[in-house]
């Protein structure tokens, strides 16, 4: 099977994790001494180094117990006259993925990490990390405590706990800068962002790098450094270099920080903490470093995060109301895929796909087109491969003219246009061209999948695939299952999502599937608080100061007023006389007078030219909202960020708990990913349910029925059932919802 953007690392991964094993029966280890805990082995090889390996599979995390081990470990290394020096290295091929996140979520025991990499590195002998995989966190934060460090050259190294709202408080935040520098140790720790081994020793940040067996490099390290002096080689001693534009770097770290973390408060408390590791003395650093993590260990920003970490996971455990699952669907082996349609988001799909190391077949009927996709395409995989250091693959695609070009593929993505009609005609067309057993998968944005299946003759092995765009850098696919689909179908579209890096949530078919489902009504409220009085200046700042990357109105500028339009028109919701239900033609209106958001100049905004991306806001719109309201007999009221929040995200969330009602998402978790990764939902927020239970659904219940009672016409505030009897079922936490959705009775 031909799975994998990175072909060669289960055999890489393979490769290092025999290496620890290998080391030691070659140079005759005495493990006489036995097992810790099951968490870490100790032996002793090459006669007098002392060999300590993690174990705790997947990414030896530091649990409790690994810490205990590691401890006891170093004081038995130390008291044994005939060992000289120490290597840590990890089983598996992982150093250490850093502390164990689960355990954060109850009372910490367990020794603490700080007095731990204190000890190792006041050490009076050698301690030599042989790092392999990944050293993470506070895994780096051990390395750092070490007083060399070996790394292979295929690991990554990084300090991501921002990604988590924490900071890396086991004192990578006072060493790592002295170390490094101010510079890099401030963008490593406030990005989170990981490093290449080679980009690691450019940094000064491992000491040697090699290709070959790590354990090895570090013992013959260890061995040459036996009895030498550790003085320069503890970093808490050193002196953190000082540029002498330190404080304008600050002060520059700071907005930016500021500016991009939508409200996030980690970023912050990172750069304050590498402050102090730039102003005091090494102990006193350390102490900011603990009271700025405790504030932001406890703080609900950081259970979002760790909360979203785990959920992105979690949705790769999908399953169906049917009863499919992902352990027991096996996906089919896929070598060439044939993509029909190359406007943008076919490009982006023939692009991921080619980068994922799959043959492509790309479509597109007019020659002029086809050749206009190919130049692009190229372009895209040639800027990719330049990005990765790695050469382009341009080869796996072969670009035609002739639908009959893909008889022989294993899956076609069809990326036509969104237009039931067309597409039907182009499923029939494939139906009757590929070879028996072809997966048919449609990218559509919130078409029926079931009325597509049933245009072919084998409904089973069709599927949706919603990519968004670009289709080659978002991370998110939603992948739809319909009525017929078969489990296979499902398990080989969440591979191919894999393959091509990114995460796959499974999801049921209905109008607009989860993310475009829930994003109607938010809209809809958006658009009936400008009716009410609101401008579209007042709804986007209450939204982007919430965290949202754009309000709702600069982003129908941006991604263009007619598509919705042209979907309502489809729906005949333009022209349908709206009488029980609210409906705000106000859209509608923009788009007749010709105004589609930045591509034309004009929107909700107005923009220097057409293509222009300053937003102003536009006095035209103001006195439009005026006379609209008052020929509709709307009477401005003022309007202030709570009303807007409360309506536009209750709504939204409403919407969610439908979802999960009708058994369109199989958990809270499958939503929040969508949205955080689809549609910039802010991450430190986890997600719209995982928010809802932060607010208490008591609270959302209440607003609503509040709002309900107010806008009788809008049936998208009437709480749901599900929301109803959560609330009667006590308010459950997020992971006990499934039970009350799949046990209506349930008292939990
Ligand atoms: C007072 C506290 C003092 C000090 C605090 C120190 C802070 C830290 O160290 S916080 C942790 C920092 N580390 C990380 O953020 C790394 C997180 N992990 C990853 O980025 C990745 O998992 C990976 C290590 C790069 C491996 O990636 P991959 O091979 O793609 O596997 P995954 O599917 O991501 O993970 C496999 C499996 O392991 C679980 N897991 C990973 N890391 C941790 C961890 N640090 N703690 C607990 N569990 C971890 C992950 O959830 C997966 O399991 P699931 O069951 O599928 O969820």
């Amino acid at each position: 099977m031909i799975f994998g953007r990175y072909p060669s690392r289960d055999k890489q991964d393979k490769a290092i994790a025999v290496s620890a094993k290998k080391f030691r029966s070659a140079v005759g280890s005495d493990t006489s001494n036995g097992l810790f805990g099951n968490m870490a082995l100790y032996s002793r090889v090459s006669g007098s180094v002392g060999l300590i390996t993690l174990q705790n599979p997947p990414v030896n995390a530091l649990s409790a117990v690994v810490r205990q081990s590691l401890i006891d470990l170093m004081d038995r290394a130390l008291s044994e006259p005939e060992v000289k020096s120490v290597v840590i290295c990890g089983q598996n091929g992982k150093f250490c993925g850093g502390a164990d996140i689960k355990e954060f979520r109850s009372d910490m025991t367990g020794p603490p990490l700080v007095p731990m990499i204190d000890r190792l590195e006041l050490s009076s002998k050698p301690v030599v990390a042989a790092i392999e995989g990944v050293a993470l966190g506070g895994g780096l934060e051990l390395a750092l405590g070490c007083h060399y460090r070996v790394a292979h050259s295929k690991t990554r190294l990084g300090l991501p706990e921002v990604t988590l709202g924490l900071l890396p408080g086991a004192g990578g935040t006072q060493r790592l800068p002295r170390l490094v520098g101010i510079p890099a140790a401030l963008e490593l720790i406030t990005t989170g962002r990981h490093v290449t081994a080679a980009e690691a020793l450019q940094l000064g940040l491992v000491d040697f790098v090699t290709d070959h067996n790590t354990i090895e490099a570090a013992v013959k390290l260890a061995l040459s450094v036996a009895g030498k002096s550790l003085d320069s080689r503890r970093i808490s001693t050193c002196k953190c270099p000082r540029p002498p534009y330190a404080d304008a770097l600050f002060e520059e770290a700071m907005q930016r920080v500021r500016r991009s973390a939508r409200g996030a408060i980690a970023p912050v408390a990172c750069v304050q903490a590498v402050h102090a590791a730039a102003t005091l003395p090494f102990a006193r650093g350390m102490e900011q470093e603990k009271q700025l993590m405790a504030t932001l260990f406890t703080s609900g920003q950081a259970r979002a995060l760790q909360y979203q970490f785990f959920a992105q996971r979690a949705v790769s455990r999908w399953s169906t109301p049917s009863g499919a699952r992902w352990d027991t669907s096996k996906p089919r082996p896929v070598h060439k895929v044939a993509v029909i349609g190359l406007g943008t988001m076919g490009r982006g799909i023939t692009v991921a796909l080619a980068q994922a190391g799959l043959s492509v077949v790309a479509v597109e009927t007019h020659e002029k087109q086809l050749m206009e996709a190919k130049r692009v395409v190229s372009g895209m995989l040639e800027r990719g491969a330049k990005r990765l250091g790695a050469p382009p693959a341009l080869d796996k695609i072969n670009y035609s003219c002739e639908i009959q070009a893909v008889a022989d593929v294993d899956l076609v993505i069809e990326a036509v246009f969104e237009d039931m009609v067309v597409k039907k005609t182009v499923f029939r067309q494939l139906s009757a061209i590929c070879k028996p057993g072809t997966f048919l998968f449609t990218n559509t944005s919130g078409l029926d999948i079931d009325e597509l299946a049933a245009q072919t003759r084998n409904p089973e092995l069709v599927v949706g695939m919603h990519f968004f765009a670009p289709a080659h850098v978002m991370k998110l696919l939603e992948v739809v299952y319909g009525r017929r689909s078969s489990s296979q179908a499902v398990a080989t579209a969440m591979k191919i999502g894999k393959n091509m890096d990114k995460i796959s949530v499974a999801v049921g078919n209905c109008s607009g599937f989860v993310g475009n489902r829930m994003l109607r009504p938010y809209l809809d409220q958006a658009f009936f608080l400008l009716e009410e009085g609101a401008t579209p200046e007042l709804v986007d700042q209450a939204l982007e100061e919430f965290g949202f990357a754009m309000g709702v109105f600069r982003m129908s500028d941006l991604s263009g007023l007619d598509i919705g339009w042209k979907v309502r028109k489809a729906k005949e919701m333009v022209s349908k006389t709206h009488q029980d239900c609210r409906y705000s033609p106000l859209g509608d209106l923009l788009c007749e007078r010709g105004r589609f958001g930045q591509k034309t100049g004009r929107g909700w905004y107005q923009y220097d030219k057409p293509g222009g991306r300053v937003a102003k806001p536009d006095p035209w719109l103001h006195s439009f909202l005026e006379k609209y309201r008052a020929q509709r007999g709307f009477v401005a009221r003022r309007i202030d960020h709570q009303e807007v929040l409360e309506r536009c995200l209750y709504a939204l969330i409403n919407e969610g708990f439908r979802i999960l009602e009708d058994r369109i998402a199989s958990g809270p978790e499958d939503i929040d990913v969508i949205y955080v990764l689809g549609y910039s939902w802010p991450r430190h927020r986890g997600g719209p349910m995982f928010y809802a239970q932060m607010v208490g659904l008591s609270r959302i219940l209440e607003k609503l029925e509040y709002y309900h009672q107010l806008h009788l016409d809008i049936p998208s505030l009437q709480p749901c059932s599900l929301l109803r009897k959560l609330v009667a079922n006590g308010r459950p936490p997020i992971h006990k919802w499934v039970e009350v959705i799949k046990n209506p009775h349930s008292h939990l």
